[in-house]
């Protein structure tokens, strides 16, 4: 793709388990596009997080990368070594967790976390002594301000039990932007927060986006703020992407029927801060799975010919989904 920061093709990340093997991301290919913000639904454990942990390079043990290949900014990010991915990670690519209060270290102050970044990946610091820990300093106290947390240089000195689920969720944010990092990756930001809190953090993704000019892939269940945040949407189902385009049009005019069922389970025009709506049924067991459409249990539409492996189709010139109906050999 075009001026693509992050270019994803065909990655396979598994799990091997007692019960089996689990194609958690099994084929998919994504990009990031400078400057953008690119969302990704999909309802839980279908390798939202995944996906992006393996591009972070931070997939543990029984799980691990079968294939594919990660480009970013140019770089082959599989060919690194553990030593070099350490690097990216922080200086290049930041990525918030699902959960801000595992994510953060407790027996930390907050500015001895910052310190931590700033330390590993900002080469601009004075080399040592004083002057290296006041720039260090100065830029911790202007992280916090930039996510909006106040009295900045008191809060330094706290740890992270001592503030509310928003400013830990600002403090991560903090922490993951210390090295300006070119992508930042967003997962589930808001999930944990009250709605004006949720509104407040997104706001400031996207501010921070838009001064540092950073790229944003921001991980969500939530398709008003995909709306209101996102440039592009990914949206997955187990394991796979089943469609993807510009915003406007997907939701505007989805063509998968799993994203029409997601759209159609949310009152319009508020889609703002409703929360998915369960289709109905269940998303299928990721082990032994047959080959054929992964909705198709769940589909109102389905039809014999779904039965076969389908690829993903043209639906516009950037827009693509997986689904037979798309091109017209099915109508
Ligand atoms: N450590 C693990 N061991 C075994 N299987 C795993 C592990 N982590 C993830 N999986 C499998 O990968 C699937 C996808 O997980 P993932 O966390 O990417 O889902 P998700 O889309 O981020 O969901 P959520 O919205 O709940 O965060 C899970 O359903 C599970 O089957
Ligand atoms: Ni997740």
């Amino acid at each position: 793709m075009k001026d693509a920061l992050l270019e994803v093709r065909d990655l396979r990340t598994v799990f091997e388990t007692r019960a089996g093997r689990i194609c958690a991301v099994d084929g998919v290919s994504v990009a990031v596009r400078r400057g953008e913000c690119l969302g990704i639904v999909g309802e839980s454990g279908s390798g939202k997080s995944v996906t992006f942990a393996s591009v972070m390079g931070l997939v543990k043990a029984p799980g691990r990368i079968e294939s594919g290949t990660i480009v970013f900014d140019g770089r082959d990010l599989r060919g690194l070594s553990p030593r070099q991915m350490r690097a990216v990670r922080g200086r290049d690519i930041a990525m918030t967790m699902q959960d801000a209060l595992t994510a953060l270290n407790p027996a930390l102050s907050v500015g001895e976390q910052i310190a931590e970044v700033l330390e590993a990946h900002d080469e601009t610091l004075p080399a040592r002594g004083a002057a290296r820990r006041k720039a260090i300093r100065k830029a911790s106290i202007e992280m916090l301000g930039l996510v909006g947390i106040p009295s900045a240089e008191t809060r330094l000195r706290q740890y992270p039990h001592e503030f509310s689920g928003g400013m830990r969720q600002r403090i991560m944010i903090a922490i993951a932007l210390a090295c300006r990092p070119k992508l930042l990756i967003a997962d589930e930001p808001t999930t944990a927060l009250d709605v004006t809190i949720q509104a407040q953090v997104l706001e400031l993704i996207s501010d921070i986006r838009a001064k540092l000019g950073m790229s944003v892939a921001l991980i969500t269940h939530d398709l008003g703020v995909v709306a209101e945040h996102c440039d592009r949407v990914m949206v997955m189902y187990a394991g796979q992407v089943v469609e993807e385009g510009p915003t406007t049009e997907v939701i505007g005019a989805p063509k998968h029927p799993y994203t029409q069922g997601l759209l159609a389970s949310i009152p319009r025009p508020a889609l703002r801060g409703q929360p998915i709506h369960p289709i109905e049924g269940q998303v299928p067991d990721l082990i032994g799975l047959a080959p054929q459409c992964r909705f198709y249990s769940r589909c109102t539409q389905r039809r014999e010919a779904c039965l076969a492996p389908v690829e993903m189709r043209a639906a516009g010139p950037a827009h693509n989904a997986r689904c037979i109906l798309i091109g017209g050999d099915e109508e």
